[in-house]
């Protein structure tokens, strides 16, 4: 359950008058979702999402909303944010930053068809090319800075060979040169629970709060991770090739990012096994919601390190 800060229907009809979104009919704490709290809305405007924001540092709400609102415009379905009558998008309710964005239809897809893989890598590539030109720069807040201090945590957490092989891993990624790789805005946590399909059809990219400026293959990689690869660390050809096929048909990769894809993959594994460590050993005073296995990111992190695939293309 992740409705961490309840709000009473007095209280959300009281905050809907900052909005021009009418009449309040209904609402209903969402249960997915680990990081903020939200609401879905119906008012007599229409469907919408309201987000308490628990965890997201308040100073990059407005890159994260702005990449939403930007994309949105460009027709990359992501959620529009709501402006409230001031024409602010963020107001506070009971302590808490908080926003309104659209609802988008579609669920969450468990188990990929090659044509949602295929979707997916379409509109990833449309969403780089459209926020090539979005302004603001936030950078990636887990990368080397990041793991870092927290491989220092864990030190303590973790049997010996796993320090080994992360502390290993982190000084390969020192030695990756990142500067020759084109980027701009990425998601970088679009796992499947983070897009909506309505049968093949991609409805909705949700969650860009760990958006920023990074490598675009980064992106495709982190995907990949989540799309194409089991909690064993085995990949499903079928849905990996639609997904990286239809990418490359929308924005080709170049020489440099075909010869960095391995590392990509590397780091995008060390990324989420990471901070599903952190999760796992440090969880949040009060967590009712579980943490997510570490062990499957540890697993895809070595199959990478033994046999990678290359770029196709
Ligand atoms: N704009 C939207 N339209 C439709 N559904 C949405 C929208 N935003 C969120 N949801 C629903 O709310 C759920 C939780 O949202 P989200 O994934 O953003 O949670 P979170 O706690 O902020 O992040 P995390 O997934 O990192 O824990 C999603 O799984 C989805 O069902
Ligand atoms: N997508 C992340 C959690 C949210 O950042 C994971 O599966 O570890």
């Amino acid at each position: 359950m992740s409705v961490f800060t309840p709000v009473s229907e007095s209280e959300l009809r009281s905050y809907l008058n900052a909005y021009e979104l009418g009449e309040l009919v209904g609402y209903k704490g969402i249960e997915e979702g680990i990081e903020n709290t939200n609401f879905f809305l119906t008012t007599s405007h229409g469907e919408f999402v309201l987000t308490l924001f628990e965890r997201t540092p308040a100073a990059d709400l407005p890159y994260f909303l702005g990449v939403m609102d930007h994309l949105s415009r460009a027709g990359i379905p992501s959620a529009r944010p709501m402006p409230r009558r001031d024409g602010e998008v963020l107001g506070t309710l009971n302590g808490r930053a908080t926003a309104i964005v659209e609802r988008l239809s579609g669920r969450g897809v468990d188990q990929p068809s090659p044509e949602q893989a295929a979707a997916l890598g379409t509109v990833l590539a449309k969403m780089h090319k459209a926020a090539a030109d979005f302004p603001a720069q936030r950078p990636n807040c887990r990368g080397p800075s990041w793991w870092t201090p927290a491989l220092k945590e864990l030190h303590d957490k973790l049997p010996q060979e796993q320090l080994a092989l992360l502390q290993d891993e982190v000084a390969y990624q020192a030695r990756v040169d990142q500067s020759a790789l084109p980027g701009g805005v990425v998601h970088a946590d679009l796992f499947r629970d983070n897009a909506l399909f309505d049968g093949p059809r991609l409805t909705g990219l949700i969650d860009f709060y760990y958006a920023c400026n990074d490598a675009w293959a980064y992106d495709v990689a982190v995907c990949v991770n989540d799309w194409a690869i089991n909690a064993e660390g085995c990949f499903n050809a079928s849905v990996y090739d639609a997904l990286v096929g239809a990418y490359a048909q929308e924005r080709a990769f170049s020489e440099a990012e075909c010869q960095a894809w391995p590392g990509q993959l590397r780091r995008a594994a060390l990324r989420f096994w990471v901070s599903r460590l952190l999760d796992w050993h440090f969880p949040r005073a009060g967590e009712l919601t579980y943490s997510k296995d570490p062990a499957e990111f540890e697993r895809i992190l070595l199959a990478h390190r033994q046999r990678t695939p290359q770029w196709p293309g």
